[in-house]
């Protein structure tokens, strides 16, 4: 069987060094997958040169844990989480949250739609999915792509605009027929989650309890979902899910299931793998704008995602932003801490932060940085 004939392809548009807009096709992973790619294993997947595989280290680890119905108690237990709270954050830029308050019938609504879609052939998909035009990184399949010779992600997605409501953008799908509904179900609910979180870790670090959530204006904050798909992948050494990145967040919540032991963080001078129980719980990772908002005592998360040989993995990204008007900056609390960011409008900053990137190293923050 030829590897060139048997998958369909998604385009992508950039703009070039030169400045004129090329297109690109992308194979669709998960139809390339299905191929016998062990002797011939696609160039453009080979991202090995650019992200060696051997810094990683080999026991992979559970982030810190943090108890929501602790931090919600009204007796002792809720000081000593939020410290541990604090620590997390500042120490991993990521942890894990149970008891957290999402029912589980809405977790596994939001799975079986998920599995649902990607379980649909590639005509479906597309008859299924409307499209964002001109909107960096959005609808199905699109990705971080801007040359021709960049080692591409091992990854199918669909990314979606579920808030602030607008009926000119809508990539919902139409299959599964109860899409769209149980993932806004797990929007509304998450985002009780993340409204409290906002102002834990606010107070975690003693400032006004709403010095990050006043920025979330309920009717214009942004919530992107993303819905990531990995499939298995015959080359692990040599291809990676997603490309190190920081995320253009306040925060992002994930929910992994499928597989665990992918996803990666840089915590000091390498890279950790991040492995939990398929337990319904969820892990929120620190974006960049709460890393602006936290005048860098919070740092947002420097996170990769490997491929993995024998299973499929999906996650859900959940980028929690301020309205895109926002302008946002550090909060310093009264105290004498040198500002480090400068104040940015969130929009000025996403958009800078997808033309700057794929980028090596965390470069999208240098915009806010006091030089
Ligand atoms: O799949 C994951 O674990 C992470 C996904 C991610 O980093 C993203 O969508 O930005
Ligand atoms: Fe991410």
């Amino acid at each position: 069987m030829s590897i060139n004939e048997d998958y369909h392809f998604h385009e992508a548009t950039f703009i070039d060094q030169n400045g004129e807009s090329k297109t690109t096709k992308i194979p669709v992973v998960q139809e390339l997958a299905r191929q016998d790619l062990t002797n011939h294993f696609p160039k453009r997947f080979i991202a090995s040169a650019h992200h060696p595989t051997s810094v990683a280290n080999t026991h992979p680890e559970t982030p810190p844990v943090i108890d929501v119905a602790k931090l919600r108690s009204l007796d002792g237990s809720r000081t000593a989480e939020l410290q541990r709270l604090a620590e997390a954050a500042k120490e991993w830029g990521v942890f894990l949250i149970k008891n957290h308050g999402v029912e589980v019938m809405v977790l596994d609504d939001v799975k079986d739609v998920v599995k649902g879609f990607f379980g649909l052939s590639y005509e479906e998909k597309k008859m299924s999915v409307g499209s964002y035009k001109s909107v960096d990184n959005m609808g199905y399949g699109k990705n971080f792509v801007k040359s021709e010779d960049q080692p591409l992600d091992w990854i199918d997605r669909l990314t979606m605009k579920a808030a602030p409501v607008t009926n000119g953008l809508s990539v919902w799908p139409k299959k599964p027929a109860n899409f769209r509904q149980a993932i806004e179900k797990y929007v509304e609910e998450s985002r009780k989650v993340v409204d409290g979180l906002l102002q834990d870790l606010a107070e975690s670090l003693s400032l006004d309890q709403n010095a990050f959530l006043q920025h979330f204006e309920p009717e214009q904050s942004e919530i992107k979902v993303r819905v990531n798909y990995y499939p298995p992948c015959p080359r692990p050494d040599l291809a990676i899910g997603i490309m190190p990145h920081s995320d253009a967040s306040g925060l992002t919540l994930l929910l992994e299931f499928g597989a665990t032991g992918a996803l990666q963080v840089h915590k000091g001078s390498g890279w950790v793998t991040l492995k939990w129980p398929e337990d319904n719980s969820l892990l929120v990772n620190i974006g960049d704008l709460v890393e602006i908002m936290s005048n860098g005592v919070l740092k947002s998360m420097w996170h990769q995602v490997r491929t993995k040989i024998d299973v499929e993995r999906f996650s859900l990204a959940y980028f929690y932003n301020p309205p895109p008007q926002c302008a946002i900056g550090p909060v310093v609390g009264g105290s004498s801490m040198e500002e480090m960011y400068k104040k940015v409008v969130v929009e000025d900053y996403v958009a800078n932060y997808y033309k700057i990137s794929p980028t090596t190293s965390k470069q999208a923050i240098m915009y806010a940085k006091v030089k």
